[in-house]
């Protein structure tokens, strides 16, 4: 049972509605003879990414972007692994594209990132376009902050001047939304593992964004009434299902809004990337 006040999101809708606007876009660029181009590099087999992917290139196929997986090798070495990356960079035909994580140990993902050309950063991890959010000035986003705040802005969620709590501090997500929120003038504590009684920060929290992949970290007790609650866990349990961070049944009856997993934030990440492809081609075609 959840209180009669709760909004519960639907990440699933709103991704549709907003790729029902994106397709107008799309359509046009065609139009134009311009077919947006996205690669996703992919090395080894996880078994999640396999599905996000999948995800991906579904929802690309349905709107008319040309997505394509690079897969690589579960082994492949760092130095191969930057011509991939070289090579994606001098493709004009390329518009965008990204690296699918986690990567396997033996490649180190802060190179990685910084080799990605920043016009074609379709996930926005770059360090010049993580520079260009901090300055309030953003190019390409990450997908996932990106999907939370559409959350806010088309339910409507007043940001400016609220106290914002996020917990986690990931280069994926945290860190990129506390300064999205921060552009948008909300108050941001981030929260992280060393925060000092944890329950007293976050209850204080009018937004309240839980990304620390701990399932059911965050409980009742953690959380203001009439809070606002992002839960941007994806956990699998032995059973296969996915779960998120929040205690969503003990939760929810406290919160004005709060958003389920699955079919909350995760749709919104896809959705996002689509939109920054699209942005991305648009851009190029703008510079030609
Ligand atoms: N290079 C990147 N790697 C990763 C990112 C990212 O943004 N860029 N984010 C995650 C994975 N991810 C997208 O890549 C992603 C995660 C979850 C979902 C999603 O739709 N989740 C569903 C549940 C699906 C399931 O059954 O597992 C939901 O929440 O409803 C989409 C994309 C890590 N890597």
């Amino acid at each position: 049972m959840v209180g009669n006040m709760t909004t519960i999101v639907d990440g699933r809708a709103l991704a549709n509605t907003l790729m029902a606007e994106l397709q107008k876009t799309v359509t046009a660029l065609a139009q134009q003879g311009v077919i947006p181009q996205l690669r996703i590099v992919q090395v080894g087999d996880d078994p999640a990414s396999n599905i996000y992917i999948r995800n991906k290139l579904r929802r690309a196929e349905k709107l008319g972007i040309d997505a394509q997986v690079v897969h690589l090798s579960a082994t492949i070495s760092q130095a191969d692994f930057m011509h991939v990356l070289a090579r994606l960079n001098a493709d004009p035909t390329v518009d965008a594209y990204m690296v699918q994580e986690p990567l396997p140990p033996q490649i180190d993902q802060s190179a990685v990132v910084a080799a990605i050309d920043p016009q074609k950063d379709a996930d926005g991890f770059t360090p010049v376009n993580f520079g260009h959010l901090w300055q309030g000035d953003p190019g390409p986003v990450p997908a996932t902050p990106a999907g939370i705040m559409a959350i806010l802005d088309r339910y409507e969620v007043p940001i400016q001047g609220k106290r914002a709590v996020v917990i986690g501090r990931s280069k994926i997500v945290g860190r990129p939304l506390a300064a999205m929120l921060l552009n948008r003038d909300a108050t941001v504590t981030m929260a992280h593992s060393k925060t000092v009684n944890l329950p007293a920060v976050t209850r204080e929290a009018d937004i309240l964004i839980a990304a620390v992949g701990v399932p059911h970290f965050v409980t009742a007790d953690m959380v203001k009434t009439g809070a606002v609650v992002i839960d941007v866990g994806i956990n699998r349990t032995a059973e296969g299902k996915v779960t998120g961070d929040v205690d969503f049944a003990a939760v929810a009856p406290k919160t004005a809004l709060i958003t389920p997993v699955p079919r909350g934030v995760g749709p919104m990440t896809v959705a996002m990337l689509m939109q920054q492809t699209v942005n991305l081609a648009k851009e190029r075609v703008g510079h030609e």
